[in-house]
Order: structure tokens, then sequence, then C-alpha cells
């Protein structure tokens, strides 16, 4: 989409024209000779029974400046992590299935959970954290990138474009985040971006007033891409949230631990889609009713940690707040598909903007009841300092798992 609007306050890397890939590969190739690229891939095994699934290995063989390929494969059994391990023998790259839920696996994480540093719950945050450890533990990778496992319309043209700005040396970024306009099947997607969100973050400054960190997340133009890339050296200091908080968590410590101008956004595709998930109106557990719930729960972590209080009717304001901007903001998106072509079902949207009104006040009781109990997973210097031989463990308990079920 050929816009180069600049916000201000970090970097924003546009399609400003469509690029040969071979020009952009063989650029990264050249960065390649210097500077090790790896790629995780956080994966359900109910993923690899997809159409997604397929494309994206088949885009990746084509892949040439990759190091490695880390696959953290979630609900899988013996059989199914057998069968994982060779739908990826078609990579081309050096690459491991880490199966999260095998003995060897679960033993480590009863030896984390004994020095009370265990993921507090099974998510895609943990399966995230605990490749970004294989990775640590493998000392050998100055750049990463991770990309959702469910893409229908992927190209290794994204993780190109995804990987680019932290793999050139002479850019300043540390951490590029992914960007795009969710349309699939002539539709507006992205419902939790567009409808919790966007008109949350608008919200949460009229009734706690200007906050940078606010300013911060707003700049991002898909905050809840689950495509990123860094370069290794700060992933240790990282503190994510082992639930469908990890997108705003990883952005909440980029913006702690680095300066703006060491972050970028970057558009990596003009279409994106995905599997959709459902509302789950009836299962709080489940859906995207969990994920909005989870996603309250790390950005109001997040103030609270920088200074703002909370309280029941701080709460109850910003449910209001949120409500009407929300209605707002819909007006606009409505005109913006129905001017394009673009299907939207607004009683779908208005509903979901209903639970998700619900789900705000729900995490802001949650927040106040359990003060105490974060999402966050503890950082891996933290288990380092507990354990220094905690890495090596688990990179071994991989490399046992791979040789023992091959
Ligand atoms: O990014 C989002 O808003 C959620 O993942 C939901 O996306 P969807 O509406 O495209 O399924």
């Amino acid at each position: 989409m050929a816009d180069f609007h600049q916000n201000g306050n970090i970097a924003t890397l546009h399609n400003l024209r469509t690029r040969p890939i071979v020009e952009m590969t063989y650029e990264l190739e050249t960065f390649a000779q210097n500077k090790k690229m790896s790629l995780i891939l956080p994966c359900l095994y109910s993923e690899l029974e997809t159409d997604a699934m397929p494309r994206i290995l088949d885009e990746l063989s084509k892949v040439t400046y990759l190091h490695r390929i880390i696959i953290g494969l979630d609900r899988a059994d013996e059989a199914q992590f057998r069968h994982a391990k060779k739908f990826f023998k078609g990579l081309n790259q050096n690459h491991i299935v880490i199966w999260n839920d095998s003995p060897r696996m679960l033993e480590l994480g009863a030896l984390l959970k004994e020095m009370g540093l265990a993921p507090k719950e099974q998510g895609k945050g943990k399966n995230v954290w605990s490749a970004m450890g294989y990775l640590i533990a493998c000392e050998d990778s100055d750049v990463m990138a991770i990309h959702d496992c469910d893409i229908v319309t992927y190209t290794n043209e994204l993780l190109a474009r995804l990987i680019y700005p932290v793999a050139n040396p002479s850019f300043p970024y540390q951490v590029a985040k992914g960007y795009y306009a969710r349309i699939g099947n002539e539709k507006l997607n992205g419902r939790v971006t567009r409808l919790l969100v966007s008109p949350l973050l608008i919200a949460l400054k009229r009734v706690v007033g200007d906050r940078d960190y606010i300013d911060y997340l707003r700049s991002f133009r898909y905050p809840l891409s689950g495509e990123f890339a860094m370069r290794t050296n700060i992933l240790p200091d990282l503190r994510i949230p082992s639930d469908w908080g990890l997108e705003i968590g990883v952005l909440s410590e980029a913006w702690r631990n680095l300066a703006p101008k060491a972050v970028c956004q970057v558009e990596i595709a003009d279409a994106y889609d995905h599997k959709h998930q459902t509302l789950s109106e009836e299962d709080a557990n489940a859906g995207l009713n969990r994920m909005s719930t989870d996603i309250c729960k790390a950005i109001f972590r997040k103030l609270a940690a920088d200074g703002t209080v909370f309280t029941a009717n701080v709460f109850r304001t910003l449910k209001a707040t949120y409500y009407r901007c929300a209605l707002d903001l819909l007006e606009a998106y409505y005109n913006d598909a129905r001017m394009n072509g673009v299907s939207i079902d607004r009683h779908a949207e208005e509903s979901a903007i209903e639970l998700f009104a619900e789900n705000i006040m729900r995490a802001g009781h949650f927040f106040l009841e359990n003060p105490h109990e974060t999402p966050f997973i503890p950082t891996w210097n933290r288990v380092h300092a507990a354990d220094p031989t905690f890495l090596s463990a688990l990179r071994k308990a991989a490399a046992s798992d791979e040789a023992e079920f091959a």
C-alpha cells in the first residue's frame, strides 16, 4: 500500500514499491555472512494439518540466508512428534522440532517449578519463550525472526522483509514489528486489533492521561501481529507473558529496554490472511474471548508497573469510554470497508465490542483481586542466575528427543 507516513515515535518502513525479491535476498545473503539469522516457528500440532503449513514449508525451503529454524511444537503426543519431524524434513535448513510435551521437557518444567520460575500457563508465550531459550543456549545466532504458522497467504518475501531491518548492519534497529492490512476473502479482519486494542488505547489516554507507553503502543499499525524480528542480544532480558498477551508483551519490553530509535515497524505483506478463531462468547477461556482478556491484563500490568494507579472506578470509567470510542471507530471501519467494496458484519462487530467491554472489566477485576499474580514468565537471565546449567540442559533435552524419536 503506497503511503509513506511516519508517526514520529518509531520508524515505519513501508512497502513503497514492489522490489524484486532476488535483490533483497542477495542483500540478506551478504548480511548472513557476518550475522547468523534464525527463525522461530511456534506451532500447534493441529496446524500441521492445515493448508497453510505445507505452503509455508514450501516457501521456507527456498530461503538461502537462514542459519537455523526452531519449531516449537505444542499439544503433540509421541506419535504426533514423530510425524512432525517427518513433516519438517522437507526444510533445506538446519532445523529442530522441540517437542514441548516430551518427558524430558516436562522434567525440566518441574525443575523450574521447584525454583518458582515456571511459566504459569501453557500457551503461545511459553512456546516462544522455550524456543528463545534454546536459541540462547545455542549461542550462535545474531538475529532472529518469528512468525505464525497459520498464514494462508504466506510467501518467503514476508520473512525477508521482516528480518531485513534487524539484519542490515547499518540500520540501528534491535526490534522490528511486522504490519499489514488483514483483509481476506474481501473481508476486514483483525477483530481484536481493530475493535479492542485501538479503541482501548484511545480510551486509556482519556481516562488515565498522557503516557509515553500509550503513545508508543498507538504508533504500531498492527500491534497484535505475530511477526517480529530482533537482535538476539536482547533475548535474555525479555520478560514476556505466557498467554495471548505475548505480542503486546514483546512491544512493552522493547519500550522498557530500548531507545525508540532502536524499534521500527515494517510492512511485510500486501495481503495477509490466517486461520480465524471464534469469538467464543460462551467460553471465557477460549477464542477471542480469552485473547482479549489476556491482552487487557498485559496492558494494565505494564501501565501499573509504569506508575499508573488503577481502582475499580477507573476500570468502570474505562469500560464506558472504551465502548464509546469503539463504536466511533466502528463507524470509520464500516465506511472504509464499504467504500472499498469489502464486507463487514456490523452486528457481529458490535457484539464483539460488547464482549470486549465486559472483558476490560473482567481483566481489571482480576488485576485488583490478584495483585501478586502476573502473567509474565521470568527472563532467561533470571533462570540462568538461579541455575547456570539449565540452558544447556534444555539444549541437551531437545537434542536427545530429536535423536531418540528419529
Ligand atoms: O489480530 C487480531 O485482531 C486477532 O488475531 C483476530 O484476528 P482475525 O479477526 O483476523 O481472526
